[in-house]
């Protein structure tokens, strides 16, 4: 499967600039999770990944080729609008869309029962859109953006309203679809998800990519923090090591951050003087902490 490149895309809506020179790629089987505060650009973006919407400048490339008609109806997209048929039953409606791109109707039969049934939404099946709750209506429509087995996923806060266990169907679903070699794109608010869920992330401030990558390779550089425990040290240990910043101390766990050129071995030697480490590890900063450090005094 081929990977999704965004390249230098730029949008302006009148004097508003929503996007200055965005470039990433969503690589082909991997979940690429798209984060930014309210009006950052991942919307924009996302839309014009799609091609529903005309970049100022710059491109979007699906398998090194410029994205035409044809590779647009092997994309599967989730907008933020959500935009189904209100007045439509829910097979109705997925079997309609399925067809809408290219298959036979016996195909796209088969493919509305199975997402119905993968979505638990059986029991939905003859009601109206318009009368399911949110959360079912979200249902369909991940079911609308799979239906038609997509090569590429774009995905606007899909996770956004769900309940735990529609979480977890979701999560399952995109992760699934990733495995197939289908390169995954979504946005959400909700960091600690995408931190769980995602194989790479991009943080978007003010239009622009500030971040982009693994969480191990963004928080890489992020200031050190060990957690030691040493039950039997005396009070204040670790206060006087150079490079180290007591950030709390209890007595069987204390929280340090160090100086990036401090070697923690010497602090390790440094706590095993005092008595027996009965732990002794590194912290990562969690991509919410990172995400607060880089859109931190974002442009309105
Ligand atoms: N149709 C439009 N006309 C004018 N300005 C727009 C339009 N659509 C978006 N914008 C502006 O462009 C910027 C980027 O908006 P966008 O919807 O892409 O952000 P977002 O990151 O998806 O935000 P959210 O998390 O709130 O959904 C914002 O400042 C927004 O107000």
């Amino acid at each position: 499967m081929p990977d999704l490149e965004i390249r230098q895309v730029s949008k302006r809506y009148g004097d508003k600039v929503a996007l200055d020179g965005v470039s990433f790629e969503v690589r082909a089987g991997e979940l690429f999770g798209f984060v930014g505060s309210n009006g950052a650009g991942k919307t924009t973006t996302m839309r014009i990944a799609l091609g529903v919407l005309a970049a100022d400048s710059g491109e979007v490339r699906f398998g090194g080729s410029p994205i035409t008609h044809e590779t647009r109806t092997r994309f599967g997209y989730m907008p933020e609008e959500r935009g189904l048929y209100p007045k439509m039953k829910v097979f109705d409606q997925l079997v309609y869309l399925a067809e809408l791109h290219g298959l036979s109707a016996n195909a796209a039969h088969k493919s509305a029962e199975t997402w119905i049934s993968r979505l638990g939404l059986a029991p939905r099946r003859l009601d109206e859109v318009q009368k399911l709750s949110l959360g079912n209506q979200q249902r369909v429509q991940l079911a609308a953006a799979l239906v038609h087995d997509p090569a590429v996923l774009v995905l606007d806060e899909p996770f956004s309203g769900l309940d735990p266990i529609a979480v977890d169907v979701m999560s399952a679903v995109l992760r699934e679809k990733a495995a197939t070699g289908v390169p995954v794109l979504f946005s959400s608010h909700q960091l600690d998800l995408v931190e769980r869920l995602c194989d790479r992330i991009g943080i978007i401030r003010g239009g622009r990519l500030v971040a982009c990558g693994s969480v191990e390779e963004l928080t890489a550089g992020a200031c050190a923090q060990l957690i030691v425990s040493v039950p039997e040290a005396r009070p204040g240990w670790a206060k006087e090591l150079p490079g180290v910043q007591v950030v709390s101390e209890e007595p069987a766990r204390t929280v340090l951050e160090l100086a990036p050129e401090v070697d923690d071995q010497l602090v390790l030697a440094a706590a095993t003087a005092t008595g027996p480490v009965r732990e002794f590890r590194r912290l990562r900063p969690s991509l919410a902490e990172l995400f607060r450090n880089v859109v931190a005094g974002e442009p309105k």
